[in-house]
């Protein structure tokens, strides 16, 4: 499905990912975890070609998108949508044009200028908002929601696009913990109910552990660590941290452990 090939970042003389080669045969939810510098947003600003790769080649359903230019990038960078840290809404906008906006990249330029959407498209906007729980704020500006809820509007307009593919890079690290489990929960049910894949940048080991099938560990732009949240043992969490015996996972973990929430086990079985 997903086949990433010797693929190379350098930004001068520092290879910012070095010589990456992964593949995944069918969607599922990813963490990325790794210390700061390790070179997660670069890898995942090259799968959305935000950012062009020195080397290698990224093949998704057997075409090569990193050879993709003009109409077939914007079509592919819609086929895998977004998700920043800062969440990158339009603060003065209210949330539902903030959430049509995630059909940007498929609208005329005088249709965007003027804002005239489709009503099937304002219609599906406030039913994903409803989705996510906060149809309630659809009228209000972005700037007056808290940073959980705007991050759950961010969600909103990526599955807007109808994505293939969602990448959040670093999503939650800007949310208190009760904020970090919503977002987190929410993702995980984009992957669950529509079946699309979700690779998440996490500075977290437990919440890597907590809800990703597959968790990719990177050290100095090269994949250390390629297993399941099982195999993630704090040794081999020492390993990707490059950290000594000392190493402690509390510094690299949130609260949602103690948060409500069912497990991934619970998951399954109710499945
Ligand atoms: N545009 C750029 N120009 C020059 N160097 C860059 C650029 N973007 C990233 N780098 C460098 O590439 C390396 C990897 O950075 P990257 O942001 O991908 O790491 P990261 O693991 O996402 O870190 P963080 O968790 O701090 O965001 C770092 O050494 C960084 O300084």
């Amino acid at each position: 499905m997903l086949t990433i090939q010797n693929l190379t970042k350098a930004f001068g003389a520092n290879k910012a990912v070095d010589n990456v080669s992964l593949h995944f045969d069918r969607p599922m939810m990813i963490g990325v975890i790794g210390a700061s510098g390790a070179g997660k947003s670069t890898l995942l600003r090259m799968l959305n070609r935000l950012e062009t790769e020195t080397s290698g080649t990224i093949t998704f359903e057997g075409r090569e998108i990193s050879a993709l230019k003009g109409g077939d990038k914007r079509r592919w960078q819609a086929d895998c949508a977004m998700i920043f840290q800062q969440f990158n809404l339009v603060p003065r906008m209210d949330v539902v044009s903030n959430v049509l906006h995630g059909t940007l990249n498929r609208r005329s330029t005088i249709a965007t200028m003027f804002n005239l959407y489709p009503q099937a498209d304002i219609h599906r906007a406030i039913d994903i908002l409803d989705r996510l729980g906060i149809a309630a704020h659809a009228a209000k500006r972005a700037e007056a929601l808290s940073g959980g809820q705007q991050q759950r509007v961010a969600i909103a307009r990526a599955v807007m696009q109808n994505p293939k593919i969602v990448l959040a890079d670093e999503p939650i690290a800007s949310l208190d913990p009760m904020n970090a489990q919503i977002v987190m929960d929410d993702l995980r049910r984009i992957h669950d109910e529509d079946g699309r894949m979700v690779i998440a940048n996490l500075h977290t080991l437990d919440t890597a552990r907590r809800y990703c099938d597959r968790v990719i560990g990177m050290r100095a732009g090269r994949v250390v660590f390629d297993g399941t949240p099982a195999q993630l043992t704090t040794g081999v969490a020492r390993d990707i941290y490059g950290a000594d015996a000392s190493f402690s996972e509390a510094a690299t973990s949130t609260s949602i452990d103690t948060l409500d929430r069912p497990t991934q086990a619970k998951r399954a079985e109710r499945a």
